[in-house]
């Protein structure tokens, strides 16, 4: 391949589209190309077809029309076990009563695969993702990291292309989500395969994704890196869902700033006159909220001051104060 050809994609969805038998449309014509070996997380509120998107890719749900792409092959009328897909479910979905290796031989034993044949490749692939020792215990012996790898064994048994996870950390308390999403990270890099996780959550997306689609209303708002999707966000939807920012209604149309880019002067200065409302410490930051003197009542504006700053000047509710931002940062929509 020569240097100028695009990354080979592992999945690409053209027009793609979902009408349940109620009549909504529940994901509208949406084109996506995904990278080879890289994590993709597919991002967005409640309905806004994300899951189906991804069921669709797995051939657990019908397409209305449109067409799916697995390494140039088209998928799109191939049952589930035909694709090249595998999944893996919230909470991991283990067999309590199986062990580590049950779990993971499951799909194979359903397949026929002979016992000694089915053990030996569970086994090695529970040795791949470093369980090899614990493969006798079962899920409830188990921490839930060590359930997590035994989860990606299980799906990966099939020897998949591509692995789609549904929403895998949300049942999970706050400490371990953490843990484990740093755990499916390396184990995507490790393995050179290509994730499509599917979270309603930015704060993940922007922890694990090379590539994240923001969606809403079944189509796709946009599609960058993290760091290209909270600079930039290309619509007012992208910029409020992902949070962090303000949309402002200035003279030249509405533009978001990030809430750590709006510097706070005296009143009296330049800048567009407010009122604290309230102060949140936050640890290493201060978060400000203010009510603007030209906006309605229901428009407020955050501020992210560091805590050092809040130390040396420190704001209480009712401070009238001046909002100003750099010219630079102020990002305006269909810009991108
Ligand atoms: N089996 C179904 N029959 C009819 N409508 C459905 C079905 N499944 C989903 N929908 C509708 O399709 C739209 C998209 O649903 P989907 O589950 O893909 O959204 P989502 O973004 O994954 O939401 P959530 O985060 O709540 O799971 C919603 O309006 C939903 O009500």
């Amino acid at each position: 391949m020569d240097a100028s050809s695009p990354t080979p994609a592992a999945i690409e969805l053209i027009a793609l589209t979902k009408r349940y038998a109620q009549g909504s449309v529940a994901v509208d014509g949406i084109d996506l190309r995904i990278a080879a070996s890289s994590y993709c997380c597919l991002l967005g509120p409640s309905g806004c077809g994300k899951s189906t998107t991804l069921r669709m890719i797995a051939g657990h749900e019908s397409t209305t029309s449109g067409d799916i792409l697995l390494e140039n092959r088209n998928i799109t009328g191939l049952p589930a076990a035909a694709r090249g897909t595998a999944m893996m479910f919230q909470s991991f979905a283990l067999f309590p009563h199986l062990s580590a290796l049950d779990n993971v031989a499951f799909s194979l034993k359903m397949k026929g695969v002979d016992k000694v044949e089915r053990h030996g490749q569970a086994q090695n692939l529970l040795e791949r993702v470093a369980m090899g020792h614990l493969s006798a215990r079962k899920p409830g012996e188990l921490s839930g990291g060590q359930q997590q790898r035994v989860a990606l064994a299980r799906a990966l048994i099939t020897q998949p292309r591509v692995l789609l996870l549904d929403e895998p950390l949300s049942a999970l308390d706050p400490f371990l989500r953490i843990q484990m999403r740093a755990e499916l990270r390396h184990w995507q890099r490790e393995l050179g395969l290509t994730f499509i996780h599917v979270t309603h959550s930015q704060e993940e997306a922007m922890a694990l994704a090379d590539t994240m689609v923001v969606m809403n209303h079944g189509r796709i708002e946009q599609v960058g890196s993290p760091h290209e999707v909270y600079n930039r966000p290309a619509s007012e939807f992208v910029a409020r869902f992902m949070g962090g920012h303000n949309v402002l209604d200035t003279t030249v149309g509405k533009v978001a700033v990030r809430n750590d880019h709006i510097r706070l002067a005296p009143v009296e200065g330049a800048g567009w006159p407010a009122t604290v409302s309230d102060v949140e410490y936050q640890g290493s930051y201060v978060l400000l909220g203010l009510q603007l003197d030209q906006a309605e009542a229901s428009d407020k504006v955050s501020v992210m001051l560091s805590e050092a700053d809040f130390v040396q000047t420190p704001y209480h509710p009712g401070d009238r104060v001046g909002l100003t931002w750099a010219p630079e940062q102020a990002h305006s929509f269909g810009a991108a």
